[in-house]
């Protein structure tokens, strides 16, 4: 008998295996119709019109869904040689002209051209055991009952244990060693067929073998003929049973197992040895039936249920399978699928000779096997060659990973520590530039929810402040006389609340020049800057270089106001005035120190950077800027502040100021509706009066505030402790938490409103008696911009009303916030420490003469 050689091999690897992904082959083949069916005339409707194509002969009705051609690896029908057994058909096909089996003599015919190479290929002894080939296999027959699959498989079986046999004999540079061992699965039990014991195995699951059957016997046979006698013992110990449809039915899957192991003999017993392992398996599966069509009743009912529940398992498996390997899968659904599952598409390489009548009476099962057989031939395998080391080689090779370990242990810094942790610093870097981009993304987040805060508010505050305008117009005049005052007041205030760039292009130069300007207010150089106050990034260099990232979150919370207050009626008689100053005699205001310098050394530059650096000091110390001004200024302000308008000109994050230009754009558009003074008027503001610098007193803020920032940010401190008490008879500036709120008000007979309530600032004047005035200031972190107008309302309501201004010197900083926010209580101690310091004292008794 002839077989597939070693230059045939390597030629079909090339032309047709090597190169593509392997999958499994398929192959059906095609009973005759057998003698009951010729009696009942049962058409042939399948043939195999070539040696990869069945086709169903007869004509399809309209609409039917079937295919009438189907194509594999390849189709033969052994009617064509008039042979029962596959192994002399295929004898015949390797090319030999004549060649007998079993006493039937078998003649090539033109049939015989069909070559089923791969199939035969790996039905090959040389696919198995070769060094090159040595890879686990199997063999299935599926198909319906009667349709010869054990009829094919005893031939296949045969004729591959008989070329394994000659292979042996043909390469014996090599010891083989075979095991053989068979099983059968009835009736979902396990059953080992080599035992005359009938009682079922159990399944067992190994982490490295898989699925194994406990105590099947494993028999190692001597030669070919014992392994013969051991394949009959197998075929004794199956389950078969007569049916309507098979006088020998096989009523159980059978799996037939050899195990080869080779070593070259020349390696033997050397440590570099290694053997090479393969197994074999032949599965020949009980076949599908329809109980109608078997006519079985009881015990082969019950089997045939049993059959059809496993084969389904294995269909649907294979379905799986083709579609590739995603999803569950589900092997463990039956015995069968569950043993097989390496060699159904794993590391095996696999056929599967589909059996098939071509009878018209089982068009429907034979329909259902080439469906099957379709979805078989796309399910991808990834056959790999077992190679297994000998328990010296294995030695060995373990130890030397373990010395590689060890050494990757003992020195870090190797080539792969290196590596490793290469990558974790890079990983980190990554890490940390993610949160850096996070946090920005974050900040600007609140940037643009703050704006449109601002935007919202500051269209609210145009409208309130124009009613108030309206509604101080009659007390304009009160402040007529007044008016060197109120422009020495506006050099120092309205200048105080200049936008942060302009403070970090000025203040240098004014903090130097003029010292008398900074005794005006007394905030000293050493007081520490809040941390939340960094519009002026070029004040406070410590800050800066600090770099701190609190700072900068603190930074967008915190407003910084500008208010002008500037009177449009007093404005033109202000311009009168000065008309009449020498024009270097006249003190710029606002826009010139926005838009330029002033002249160099003049009076009104020194005036200016005076102001302007002493409100810068003051509002980088506070956020309260509303109360900036020293005692001196306020009292001259309540003389003209009553017709003055209070404009919002900047209200913005000091960040935002830094970044947006827009907004500034508008909020200038607002000063001019708002009836800015002119330019010119504001550009000759006459200096300030030394006077009234003398009369400032001194001020120990710093002190104030370091005392005041401790006792609140001390965690112990009581939710309604008194921060500050009163300072003198004139004045109580207290913190008060809102609970306490109603216990520290003046009494009702004392608190003789004079402003009513709707006056627009409701909320923001709690309670305003001839003794007190209770200003309720919220958060400020939390709404900013609302947190301003409460402060513009109390400043409006405090100079338009008739209330002696000393009994207007008491505030209360009403708290309620969160004690346990100590952003919150910084801010808002340090508000606290500058109203006492600025109503404190000698300014209280400058605000009583000055009424
Ligand atoms: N190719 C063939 N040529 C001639 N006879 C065949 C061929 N295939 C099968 N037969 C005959 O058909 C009958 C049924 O075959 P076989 O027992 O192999 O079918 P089966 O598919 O194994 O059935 P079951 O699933 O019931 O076990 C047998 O008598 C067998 O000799």
């Amino acid at each position: 008998m002839g077989t597939i050689g070693g230059e045939e091999m390597a030629r079909w690897e090339k032309d047709e295996g090597g190169a593509k992904e392997e999958r499994i082959v398929v192959s059906v083949r095609m009973r005759p119709l057998n003698a009951k069916e010729m009696e009942k005339s049962d058409p042939s409707d399948w043939d195999c019109i070539n040696d990869t194509t069945v086709v169903f002969k007869n004509s399809l009705p309209e609409r039917s869904v079937f295919p009438t051609a189907y194509t594999f690896e390849s189709t033969f029908n052994s009617l064509h040689y008039g042979l029962p057994h596959l192994p002399i058909l295929i004898s015949l096909l390797l090319g030999d002209d004549q060649t007998e089996y079993s006493g039937v003599t078998a003649t090539r015919d033109e049939s015989t051209t069909k070559e089923p190479k791969k199939l035969l290929f790996q039905l090959s002894a040389e696919s198995m055991v070769s060094a090159k080939h040595s890879l686990d296999s199997s063999i299935f027959a599926y198909g319906q009952t009667s349709s010869g699959k054990t009829y094919t498989m005893a031939g296949i079986t045969e004729y591959t244990m008989e070329d394994i046999y000659d292979y042996i004999k043909k390469h014996e540079e090599r010891e083989f060693v075979l095991r053989f061992s068979a099983m059968e699965i009835y009736n979902e039990a396990v059953r080992d067929l080599l035992s005359s014991d009938g009682s079922p195995l159990r399944l067992l699951d190994d982490p490295e073998r898989g699925t194994v059957v406990e105590k099947l016997t494993e028999e190692t046979p001597r030669d070919q003929w014992h392994l013969r006698e051991l394949l009959s013992t197998c075929a004794e110990q199956r389950q078969v049973e007569e049916t309507s449809l098979n006088e020998t039915s096989s009523r159980s899957h059978q799996i037939l197992r050899l195990t080869i192991e080779s070593t070259a003999r020349e390696s033997k017993g050397r440590d570099s040895s290694s053997t090479l392992l393969a197994a074999v398996n032949f599965v020949d599966l009980a076949g599908s039936e329809r109980a109608s069509q078997a006519s079985s009743a009881g015990n082969r009912l019950k089997e045939g249920c049993h059959i059809n529940r496993s084969l389904l398992t294995l269909g649907t498996v294979i379905r799986k399978l083709s579609k590739g390997r995603t999803g569950h899968i589900p092997y463990r659904d039956s015995k069968l699928t569950r043993i097989l599952q390496p060699f159904l598409g794993g590391n095996a390489r696999t056929a599967i000779i589909c059996t098939m009548s071509p009878a018209r009476s089982h068009i429907e099962q034979s329909r259902n096997t080439l469906l099957f057989a379709s979805c078989a031939k796309q399910v991808a395998i990834n056959a790999q060659v077992n190679v297994v080391m000998s328990d010296k080689a294995l030695v060995k090779h373990l130890q030397r990973e373990l010395a590689r370990l060890e050494h990757e242990l003992r020195y870090p810094g190797s080539a792969s520590c290196t590596h490793h942790s290469d990558a974790l610093r890079d990983k980190d870097t990554q890490i940390k530039k993610m949160e850096r981009e996070i946090k920005e993304l974050m900040q600007q987040r609140d940037l643009a929810q703050s704006r449109l805060e601002d935007l919202l508010h500051a269209v609210v505050d145009e409208q309130s402040s124009r009613q108030w305008e309206d509604s101080s117009q009659s007390s304009a005049s009160h402040a007529r006389g007044e008016c060197e005052d109120a422009l020495s007041i506006s050099a120092a205030s309205a200048i105080a609340y200049q936008i942060p760039d302009f403070y970090s292009s000025r203040f240098d130069v004014s903090k130097e020049s003029n010292e008398q300007s900074k005794r005006h207010i007394e905030l000293p150089d050493k007081m520490e800057p809040p941390r939340w106050s960094i519009s002026s990034p070029t004040l406070y260099e410590p800050i800066q270089q600090q770099g701190n990232e609190d700072t900068e979150e603190h930074c967008k919370e915190v407003r910084c106001v500008e208010i002008h207050a500037l009177s449009t009626t007093r404005s033109e008689e202000f311009n009168l005035l000065l008309n009449d100053e020498s024009e270097s005699d006249l003190l710029p205001l606002i826009d010139e120190d926005r838009l330029g310098d002033p002249a160099p050394g003049s009076e009104g530059d020194a005036h200016l950077r005076g102001a302007v650096e002493q409100s810068i000091d003051i509002e980088t110390k506070t956020t309260d800027n509303i109360f900036k001004p020293c005692p001196q200024e306020l009292n001259s302000v309540q003389k003209t502040m009553s017709s003055r308008e209070l404009i919002l000109t900047r209200s913005r994050s000091c960040k935002a100021s830094l970044m947006n230009g827009s907004i500034l754009s508008w909020l200038e558009h607002v000063e001019q509706d708002n009836k800015t003074p002119p330019k010119i008027f504001r550009e000759k503001l006459p200096g300030r009066p030394e006077e009234d610098e003398r009369r400032l007193p001194a001020s120990d803020c710093d002190v104030e505030s370091e005392k005041l920032s401790a006792e609140v940010t001390s965690s112990d401190m009581p939710k309604t402790e008194t921060v500050g008490g009163e300072v003198d008879d004139h004045v109580n500036a207290s913190f008060l938490a809102e609970d306490d709120r109603q216990k520290q008000l003046p009494s009702d007979q004392e608190a003789q409103g004079v402003l009513s309530e709707g006056h627009g600032a409701e909320k923001s004047i709690e309670n305003v008696g001839k003794d007190a005035v209770l200003c309720s200031l919220e958060s400020p972190s939390r709404w900013p911009l609302e947190f301003e107008r409460k402060q513009r309302e109390i400043i409006q309501l405090w100079h338009a009303c008739d209330v002696p201004l000393v009994h207007r010197a008491c505030f209360f900083l009403l708290f309620d916030g969160d004690p346990a926010d100590s952003f919150y209580m910084e801010v808002e101690c340090r508000r606290l420490s500058f109203l006492r310091n600025t109503f404190s004292r000698g300014n209280v008794g400058d605000l009583v003469a000055s009424r």
